[in-house]
């Protein structure tokens, strides 16, 4: 008989970071402290955080190959208006690193999310 060769075990990038409950406290614990820091809280004002949660942890969940299907705004409705500068994106870019580290993502992982936020920098900022 032929032998099987095993074939390297492929794991999304929602795995690797820890599926729905790690994703969901991730996104907590960073939009938690971006939306309350005086150098990011301006466009938060109002916002209904508990919603904003939601959709988030539905973004980032398909945008890394997990089972959810977004169905919010595209990143430019979304931030239409808002005028977001680098450093606002820089603040959050901080917080969602430091959540990813307090919750066990390892570097490697983290760097793939931050390379796909970076990819949609584009569509937020100065809109
Ligand atoms: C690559 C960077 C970013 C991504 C991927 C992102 C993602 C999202 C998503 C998925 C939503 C929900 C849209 C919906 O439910 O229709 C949203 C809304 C929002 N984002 Fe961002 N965001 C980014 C950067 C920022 C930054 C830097 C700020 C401010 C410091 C910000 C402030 C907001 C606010 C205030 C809302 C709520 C708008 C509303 O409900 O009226 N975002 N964002």
């Amino acid at each position: 008989c032929s032998p099987t060769v095993p074939l390297a075990p492929t794991t999304s990038l929602f795995e690797r970071l820890g599926g729905m409950q790690n994703l969901t406290a991730v996104v907590d614990d960073f939009v938690s402290k971006v939306s309350i820091d005086p150098r990011s809280r301006r466009t938060f004002e109002g916002v209904n955080l508990v919603r904003l949660k939601a959709s988030v942890v539905s973004h980032l969940c398909s945008l890394s190959g997990g089972p959810c299907k977004y169905e919010g705004d595209s990143m430019a409705l979304a931030h239409r208006g808002m005028a977001l500068t680098s450093e606002e994106l820089q603040v959050m870019g901080e917080y969602v690193g430091q959540a990813l580290i307090r919750r066990g993502v390892a570097k490697q992982d983290r760097e793939e999310l931050e390379t796909i936020l970076d990819k949609l920098a584009g569509e937020v900022v100065n809109k």
